[in-house]
């Protein structure tokens, strides 16, 4: 497979965008295989460099010669989780104390929703949500629900009519900021208001927010967050997710969780108990220190970002794709599905194809690697870390050349 372009080719705009670059540095921080254009960091983030000596300095130094020691002493791991979540809440616009990092995106939207339908107004039955919503947000709500009695309704409309919807019946707000089909991007904060004035709290899942764009979640007055640590924040195969819990909420909501490692004072081994103080109390038992490693030493990527530069690049990339794949969809059955207006997207680039899956497959082959997703879509993932503008030259050249193969009759 070849993904390589004669140089000569690739448009002298783009790598005059490429020249221009602000973040065109980072790119040598990861690890990229040379014969692969990876647009699937919205799935799998690709390697920093830097993790592999951080987990064989745990591995080899803090777990093999300092043994138990570690979880104090100079490696503490006890207090893992609260130094990831200070370098995560930059990224997403919370104080550390208000973010746990720790267990699945999926535990975190129960632990979240079962703090938040506790905290709303009485008497409200309703869990709103997007139809097309990540599956695991809707199984974890009829989960909980159903281990509640069953005495909620998991109400789901479309995406683009979820304020019309919003009222007195309306406990909690469900939702995930940017679609992992589309790449439809809400608007968070206006939407947060937008429940508050109608008296429902708040839920964002962030898988494919944090990490690919600014998120302010204290700005927008959000009340409850979570998300992966393993799309755009690289942090490795099944790295720990997060939840945000607002500080006002903080000494309010329940912990559905209540384990000993959340607990105000872990080692006094005390009969009841009694939450630490912060978003602490939300990680509940022994922290996954291999994993978390790597997510801490991956997120040192973004410490010399400024996420506004990340976002504007991200922008582009996606422009740039957008407008390429153009000449492609007038030859070839492609449907754009994500938004054209910047502020309605994210960080990925989907379309409906009649053979989505086939294709997808053959890109693979390839080297170009995106997503298929069911029923139809193409899915193409944009990370302004370490993609250029070249580079959606490349992967255009190379989606236009499978399908041009494909549809040509032999
Ligand atoms: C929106 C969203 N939420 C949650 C998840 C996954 O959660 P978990 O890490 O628990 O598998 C994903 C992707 O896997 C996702 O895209
Ligand atoms: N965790 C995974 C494990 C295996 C394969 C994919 C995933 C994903 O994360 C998929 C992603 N959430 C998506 O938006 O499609």
């Amino acid at each position: 497979m070849t993904v390589t372009t004669d140089a000569t080719t690739i448009p002298a705009h783009l790598l005059d965008l490429d020249a221009r670059d602000l973040l065109a540095h980072k790119r040598a921080e990861f690890l990229l295989p040379p014969d692969v254009l990876y647009l699937d960091g919205n799935s799998l983030g690709p390697l920093h460099r830097s993790v592999p000596a951080r987990l064989a300095g745990v591995a080899e130094r803090e777990w093999g010669q300092q043994l138990i020691r570690s979880w104090m002493g100079d490696a503490d791991w006890m207090h893992l989780p609260e130094r990831v979540a200070a370098k995560l809440a930059r990224l997403i616009g919370a104080q550390p104390d208000e973010v746990a990092v720790g267990d699945s995106t999926t535990v975190n939207v129960f632990k979240a929703l079962a703090a938040a339908l506790h905290l709303a107004p009485q008497g409200r039955r309703v869990i709103l949500t997007d139809a097309d919503n990540f599956p695991t947000d809707l199984y974890v709500a009829q989960g909980l629900n159903a281990l509640l009695g069953g005495g909620y309704e998991l109400r789901r409309v479309p995406n683009t009519e979820v304020a019309d919807h919003l009222n007195a019946d309306v406990a909690v707000l469900l939702l995930t900021e940017v679609d992992y089909r589309t790449g439809r991007r809400l608007d968070l904060p206006d939407l947060t208001a937008r429940a508050h004035a109608a008296g429902v709290l708040t839920i964002w899942d962030l898988a494919h927010s944090a990490g690919a764009f600014p998120v302010d979640l204290d700005g927008a007055g959000a009340d409850f967050a979570v998300g992966c640590g393993y799309k755009f924040l690289n942090g490795g195969p099944g790295a720990p997710g997060y939840l945000y819990v607002a500080a006002r909420h903080l000494d309010r909501a329940p912990v559905a969780i209540s384990g000993w490692m959340g607990h105000a004072d872990v080692f006094e081994m005390a009969r009841e108990y009694s939450p630490a103080p912060g978003a602490r109390r939300f990680v509940p038992g022994t922290p996954q220190v291999l994993g978390l490693s790597a997510l801490d030493s991956a997120l040192d990527a973004f410490a010399d970002v400024e996420m506004a530069d990340l976002r504007a690049k991200s922008l582009s990339l996606t422009s740039t794709f957008m407008a390429l794949m153009e000449l492609l969809a007038a030859r070839h059955p492609l449907e754009l599905v994500t938004p054209t207006e910047p502020e309605q997207r994210g960080s990925q680039v989907s379309y409906r194809h009649p053979d989505a899956r086939g294709v997808m497959a053959r890109l693979t082959e390839r080297g170009i690697i995106g997503d298929f997703r069911t029923p139809d879509i193409l899915r193409f993932g944009i990370t302004p870390l370490y993609h250029s503008h070249a580079d959606m030259w490349r992967a255009v050249q190379g989606i236009g050349a499978v399908l041009d193969r494909a549809e040509t009759p032999v």
